[in-house]
Order: C-alpha cells, then structure tokens, then sequence
C-alpha cells in the first residue's frame, strides 16, 4: 500500500486516525483501518475517519473496520481536523453522515470545544426495557444503536450483549450511574471496538434513556474516564453534545 498522511486526534480519549477520503478511495479501505488502528503495529485507535469535502461529510469505521453510521466523540475531532487543514474554519458545520446531517457549532479555539446537533432519539420506548439473564436493557438508537445498563461497568457483561443474539447487527453497550440528577458517569463497550475511554452517541443514549425514566434532568454532566461531556435535552427531544477535541499528532504510512 502507499504511504498515506495520517493524523491522530482524541475526544476524551476516544482516538482516531484520521486523513481525507482522497488518499485512501483507491486502496484497500478496511486492510488500512485495521493496520493503522492496531495498538501494537500500528499507530493505534479506537477507529477511523475519512473526511470528505464540497460537501462535508464524515465516513466513520471502528478499528476492526466495519463501518458505523456515526461517532460523537469523532464528529468533534472531525470539526477539528476540518479547523486545523483549514478546510473550513467556519463557526458552524453542517456535515454529512450514514445517519444524516449533524450540525457542529464552534464554541471555542483553544481548547477547541463544540456543541454538536445530535438530532433525535429513536426506536426507543417500542421494546422498552428487554431482560438479557439478569440484566434490564434499554436499547434504542441516537444516531447508532445502543443499550443502556443501570449496572456498574462489567468488560464481559458488555461484550455478551454486544453480541447477544437480540441484536443481529450488535449494540454499543453502555453503563450507567446516577450520581445526583444533573450528574451522571458512564462506561461504553463499543461494537467493533470492545471497552473505549469514551463514547459520545452512548453518552447521549444513556442521558436520554435516565431522563425518559426520570432518573436525571434535562442538563446533565456525564463523568468519563478522561473528562466530562455535556448533554442537554431540549423540550422536544432534541439532543445537544458538548465537548471537546484535541490533536494528538500528524505524519504519515510506511
Ligand atoms: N465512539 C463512538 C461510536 C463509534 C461507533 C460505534 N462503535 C458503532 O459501531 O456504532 C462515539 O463517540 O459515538
């Protein structure tokens, strides 16, 4: 394969390779992502981002290269690497993605932070809640599809039902703890990934399934491991994210 530049960025420590759709469209696309995602022979990430322009869109795949519709912590770096190439510095962008438009709204340069559109909860509530052995689980989708556990973090619980047979494609796995109404922590086993630092849609499924269940306020801080998210919920449903992004480093494949 040629060398391809690649830059690293993390969103709370949610990390991700990323370089433009141009460099690697005529190359083997899923033999790149696991190359340069893998934590011994490769740079090493939880997954990759391929960026698009005229218009803006984010192509997003997890480490083990399947493709995922969308990732809000990578949406963020994505914003990012858009600033930083000077791609387009604009204070708000509108950026395709498999789960439809999101809308990224700068609200700092340094430290770079956003608020992102996450748009609608969905197919929540239709099967609420499903019981998988001992566990209650709320599944649904904010712009990929997640289940949330009331349960302290558990590495092997996550990966069973990720794989459980309930869900044919998967589901992100997340687990929940109320600390008071307006603060909440939480820990994701990811589909196509395992365990991650951090994962933004799963951050906004678990904050829309406590307040559904009236178990947190409609403005919540979620506690992770490498710092906080905001969450807010507005009168209709809607879901804002913010938080932040950073750069990790830039060079390019052997
Ligand atoms: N880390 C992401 C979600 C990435 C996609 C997910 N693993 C899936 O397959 O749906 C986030 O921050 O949202």
């Amino acid at each position: 394969m040629k060398s391809i530049p690649i830059t690293k960025y993390h969103g709370l420590g949610n990390d991700f390779i990323i370089t433009r759709y141009s460099y690697v469209e005529n190359e083997d696309i899923v033999s790149f992502i696991r190359s340069v995602c893998d934590r011994h022979t490769g740079i090493g990430a939880d997954g990759a981002i391929f960026v698009k322009t005229n218009p803006l869109e984010m192509v997003y795949y997890n480490q083990d290269g399947s493709r995922a519709p969308m990732c809000g912590n990578g949406i963020r770096c994505f914003a990012k690497y858009c600033f930083d190439e000077n791609i387009d510095r604009s204070e708000k962008l509108v950026v395709q993605t498999l789960a439809g438009k999101k809308v990224v709204y700068r609200q700092s340069e340094d430290p770079f932070l956003v608020r992102v559109d996450m748009g609608y909860a969905e197919e929540y509530k239709d099967k609420w809640p499903i019981q998988i052995g001992p566990h209650t689980c709320y599944s649904g989708f904010v712009s990929t599809v997640h289940t949330v556990l009331f349960e302290p973090w558990d590495q092997t619980v996550g990966h069973d039902i990720c794989h459980d047979p309930n869900y044919p494609e998967q589901t992100n796995v997340n687990f929940v703890q109320i600390q008071d109404p307006t603060h909440l922590s939480i820990r994701t086993y990811e589909r196509g990934c395992g365990p991650t630092l951090a994962c933004g849609t799963g951050v906004c499924a678990s904050v829309y399934t406590a307040y559904t269940l009236g178990k947190c306020a409609n403005s919540v801080n979620v506690q992770l491991i490498k710092g906080q998210l905001h969450i807010d919920i507005d009168p209709d449903g809607r879901i804002f994210m913010t938080g932040p992004a950073q750069k990790i480093l830039e060079g390019e494949t052997a």
